[in-house]
């Protein structure tokens, strides 16, 4: 889905990322739909917080175009129009629930009145359901209490955008239901797009589109009706099984070939991966104009 621009929401062209020296996202073309909720999944570094730390503009060595509403990754226009929850929740033990986000509401618009962000709160306490904690401090509050907290922090000004690291990771199967119905309802109601992580591949099937990426590389941009259709399987975590092992197969093959062809005088045969053509940037396959978004307040 477009919005009245015809722009998607999030925009991924040849984006890469480098960490430690090393190439942790390479070359990712995507697009996120507006009001949609996409399931990013994919296997324990793989480098789903990486992508989710780029589009949220607090990843550095970002390359390549990544347009966030309309705007490059991490500009500030994007400030208050997208909601970040990491894997760590950053809230402070010492303060309840609700002066939590009381502070961080101040912080996202010093203009409101104290009667405004009073209200912006209240909204978000109820959205996570964590009224009834409102007045505990966060520091005596459960883990699953703990990451609604964050989440109601990211609620704060009714973002367009929300990107959500794992939000569902230990918390019991009725708040994981009710944690993605919530995220449904903002996507149906709100129009707010969101972008979820997971490693567990059977929350995969909540989500109306997914992103399934194997190291640093999206293998599958689809629903999951159409990811299964395709693979012939019966879940989302079979297709994705049957995707890494064809991969897997077009990756040994490729290197057999790469050992039969004829070695030429300096000893690189031409389908070597330090060739041109092996590592596709060729003229034809450029993903240019390459464009360095500012990676605001980073992460190596
Ligand atoms: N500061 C760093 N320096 C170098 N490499 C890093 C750094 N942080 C992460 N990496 C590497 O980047 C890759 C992607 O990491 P990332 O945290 O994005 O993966 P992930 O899919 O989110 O993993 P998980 O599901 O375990 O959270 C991993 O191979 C990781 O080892």
């Amino acid at each position: 889905m477009m919005n009245n621009s015809g722009e998607p929401a999030v925009r991924a062209r040849g984006l890469r990322v480098v960490r430690g020296g090393r190439t942790v996202l390479d070359s990712l073309d995507f697009d996120l739909h507006h009001g949609q909720v996409t399931g990013l999944l994919g296997p324990s570094g793989c480098g789903k917080s990486t992508l989710m730390r780029a589009i949220a503009g607090t990843q550095a060595r970002v390359s390549g175009t990544l347009d966030v509403l309309g705007s490059p990754a991490g500009t500030a226009p994007l400030r208050a129009r997208v909601g970040y929850v990491t894997q760590a929740p950053s809230i402070y033990d010492d303060l309840s629930a609700r002066q939590n986000l009381d502070y961080y509401a101040s912080v996202l618009d010093p203009s409101l009145s104290r009667a405004e962000r009073a209200d912006q709160v209240a909204r978000a306490l109820a959205e996570v359901d964590l009224e009834d904690h409102a007045e505990q401090l966060t520091g005596n509050l459960s883990g699953g209490q703990r990451s609604r907290v964050s989440l109601a922090i990211a609620l704060l000004g009714s973002p367009e955008l929300l990107v959500l690291d794992e939000p569902t990771v230990g918390l019991d199967p009725v708040l994981r239901r009710d944690l993605w119905n919530l995220f449904h309802r903002l996507a149906d109601e709100r129009g707010t797009t969101l972008l979820v992580s997971s490693h567990v591949m059977d929350e995969a099937e909540r989500c109306r589109r997914l992103l399934l990426m194997r190291a640093g590389r999206v293998l599958a941009d689809d629903t999951p009706e159409e990811l299964r259709r395709r693979t012939g399987s019966a879940t989302v975590e079979d297709a994705f099984l049957r995707l890494v092992d064809a991969e897997k197969e077009a990756e040994k093959e490729a290197g057999r070939n790469a050992a039969k062809e004829p070695r030429n005088e300096k000893g690189t045969g031409a389908g070597n991966p330090g060739t041109p053509a092996a590592r596709g940037d060729q003229p034809g396959n450029d993903p240019a104009p390459h464009r360095t978004p500012d990676a605001g307040g980073t992460a190596q």
